[in-house]
């Protein structure tokens, strides 16, 4: 299993989304949060310490994903959160060792 966690472009919440209920995700943690990536963010001298400034506002994505449906829940997130301009944001991919659903006590990838 592998925990995907996507850093999007707010405004394309819904459209990635949808993406991931095509390709069959059933399960998804929204978060608000902020960062910058090597284009926006700019790093500012202040009394000799380093400060980052610019924080753009973002939507982190955590999916947990079988093995198996992986290559396809990139894939959806890629198109789907797509502009081709700059800030699109990122993917990262992570080993997943346990999911457990509270309710059954089902482990694994029965519990995604
Ligand atoms: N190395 C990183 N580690 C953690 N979070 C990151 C990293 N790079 C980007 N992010 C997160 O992803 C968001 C989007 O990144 P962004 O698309 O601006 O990256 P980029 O590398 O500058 O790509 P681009 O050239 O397309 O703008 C950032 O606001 C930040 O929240």
């Amino acid at each position: 299993m592998k925990l995907v966690s996507a850093v999007i472009k707010p405004f394309k919440l819904d459209d990635v989304r949808a993406a991931l209920s095509e390709v069959g995700v059933q399960g998804v943690t929204v978060s608000e949060v902020k960062g910058f990536g090597r284009q926006k963010g700019h790093t500012e001298l202040y009394r000799g310490a380093e400060y980052v400034v610019d924080f753009l506002p973002k939507v982190k994505l955590e999916i947990a994903v079988s093995d198996d449906q992986l290559d396809s829940v990139i894939d959806a997130v890629t198109r789907a959160a797509a502009t081709g301009k700059i800030g699109d944001g990122k993917i990262f991919v992570t080993p997943l060792e346990q999911v457990i659903r509270i309710r059954t006590g089902e482990t694994g990838e029965e519990a995604i």
